[in-house]
């Protein structure tokens, strides 16, 4: 146990600053509290602490029995689990769980808010000649590098996850269909140009995109799906809106 809302020589009590600040979230005139609140350790880092405050009455007057225990640990523990549990293993991108809640949420707020929100659905052209020439670990290698490439051409506010095998998603706020067109034909340039480093290689991808049209989330992104099942018949190596 750490005491780093309190200097150690001073028997626990809360240093000044902290109180201040306890003070400022209203917890003098909050009778019962337990909530988990940031607060500066004596190094001025901040750390997770729980709060407890429960009213107390004392030789005739009222005061407040204040506990705090450090839960940054868990807090980091928490906050690991949060992140394994959204993102995929192989690439560091979103898992495709996440893209479901997250896509959901888009959803919710353009039909509040009525901008434009398109996705981008794509899949690696021959992915499983690339497994079975040159090996599994090297077709992981590609899907990794596809991921890097993938987060190189878009916004930091679009959301790219792995939606399945070779198939990615991309989530684009506030981008219409042809915004969207363009940022998935820089995907497929950028990775019909990488460099690989087995020769004579050459990574296509057929996408689509479809931008929301006020249906369901499945609806969405079948009509993606459509498209890009659309580019494949259509030759690979092209993106269809
Ligand atoms: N190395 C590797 N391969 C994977 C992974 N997930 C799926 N695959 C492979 O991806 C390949 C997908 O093959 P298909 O669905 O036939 O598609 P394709 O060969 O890309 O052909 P088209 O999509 O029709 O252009 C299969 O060989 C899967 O084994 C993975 O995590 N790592």
């Amino acid at each position: 146990m750490h005491h780093f809302w309190s200097h150690p020589d001073a028997s626990g009590r809360l240093i000044s600053d902290t109180w201040l600040r306890l003070y400022a979230r209203g917890l003098s005139r909050t009778p019962d509290v337990r909530e988990e609140v940031r607060l500066p350790d004596l190094d001025g880092r901040e750390r997770w602490a729980l709060i407890s405050a429960t009213s107390l009455r004392f030789s005739g007057t009222t005061g407040q029995l204040v506990t705090l225990v450090d839960v940054s640990e868990l807090k980091a523990i928490q906050e690991e689990l949060r992140a394994a549990s959204q993102t995929d293993a192989l690439t560091g991108l979103f898992n495709r769980r996440f893209l479901y809640q997250r896509l959901a949420r888009e959803i919710e707020l353009v039909q509040r808010y009525g901008y434009a929100l398109s996705i981008i659905l794509f899949d690696l052209d021959y992915f499983k000649r690339i497994n079975d020439t040159l090996g599994h670990r090297a077709g992981d290698e590609v899907l990794i590098r596809v991921s890097v490439v993938l987060k190189r051409c878009l916004r930091e506010v679009d959301i790219a996850g792995r939606y399945g095998g070779e198939e990615f998603l991309v989530i684009l706020p506030n981008s219409t269909v042809g915004q969207a067109r363009e940022a998935a034909d820089r995907i497929r340039i950028a990775l019909k140009h990488e460099d690989w480093p087995y020769q004579g290689m050459e990574v296509t991808i057929s996408g689509g995109v479809s931008e929301y049209d006020g249906g369901t989330l499945d609806a969405f992104i079948d009509s993606a799906d459509t498209k890009l099942y659309r580019a494949k018949e259509g030759g690979r190596d092209r993106i269809m809106i």
